[in-house]
């Protein structure tokens, strides 16, 4: 689905994203852990066409696109949601759902549209908001708004979806339901997914593969049983976690 060769991305002096390969398979769940500016969202930000990269090569769906800007992306079906929610706030839950299947349409042919995306109320019964269609964005709780970016990243139609710590500020029971749900758009509609976020416990239940970064530098790849064994990653980032949880 995605290769990222050798990405590095700067600003000025400071290396944020520096010589990170990874490659999504299509329909894979993946977490992508690290501290407080490890380069998570940076790293997102190039790999969506949002940032260009100083150096390296990004492939989606075989084809280089490095240097292209986000539309480019978007064609090959990429989505993606950002650390704070962006909606239209005066606008209706509905229309917002609306506004991303505006950008879907042409793009797909009827029968290759997944069913449970195939109108705004489908989707809004994906993300659990039918009851609040026709309320303003503003008047819905924070985190009925990260469900519907999450809505609106959906009605793209896309085929990988990066989620930027769409669990963040929720209480443990939103957390929980969140991770049902990206399990569910995994699943069921065949989404390839990549999910940063920093409720490690959580999110290390439910992806199959997890990348860490520290301090741009990619530091450890593989199956969450494997990641929370490295030495480089309990020093760089679990070990204040665990601590913090009481052990
Ligand atoms: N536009 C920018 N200009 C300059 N420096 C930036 C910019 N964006 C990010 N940085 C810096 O790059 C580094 C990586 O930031 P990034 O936001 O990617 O980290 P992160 O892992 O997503 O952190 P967090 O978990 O806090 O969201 C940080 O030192 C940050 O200050």
């Amino acid at each position: 689905m995605l290769e990222a060769r050798e990405l590095t991305v700067r600003f000025g002096g400071l290396t944020a994203v520096d010589a990170v390969s990874a490659t999504l398979e299509v329909g894979e769940l993946v977490g992508i852990i690290g501290p407080n500016g490890a380069g998570k969202t940076t790293f997102f930000n190039a790999v969506s066409g949002v940032l260009a990269p100083t150096s390296g090569r990004l492939l989606l769906e075989g084809e280089d696109l490095t240097g292209q800007g986000p539309h480019r992306f978007a064609q090959h079906g990429l989505a993606r949601t950002f650390q704070t929610p962006r909606v239209f706030a005066d606008m209706t839950v509905a229309s917002n759902v609306n506004f991303g299947l505006q950008f879907a349409g042409r793009r797909h042919r009827a029968q290759d549209v997944p069913w449970a995306l195939r109108d705004v109320a489908s989707i809004l019964g994906v993300i659990g908001l039918q009851k609040q269609a026709a309320m303003p964005a503003s008047a819905i709780t924070p985190s009925q708004q990260r469900l519907l970016e999450i809505g609106m990243a959906l009605a793209t139609r896309p085929r990988l979806l990066l989620l930027d710590e769409v669990a963040a500020g929720l209480t443990e029971g939103e957390i929980e339901a969140m991770a049902s749900l990206i399990r569910r758009l995994r699943d069921e509609l065949g989404l390839t997914v990549v999910w940063i976020e920093h409720a490690v416990r959580t999110l290390l239940r439910h992806v199959e593969r997890v990348l860490v970064l520290h301090q741009g530098r990619k530091i450890a790849d593989g199956l969450p049983s494997e990641v929370v064994r490295n030495a480089e990653v309990i020093e760089a980032y679990l070990g204040d976690e665990m601590a913090e949880a009481g052990g």
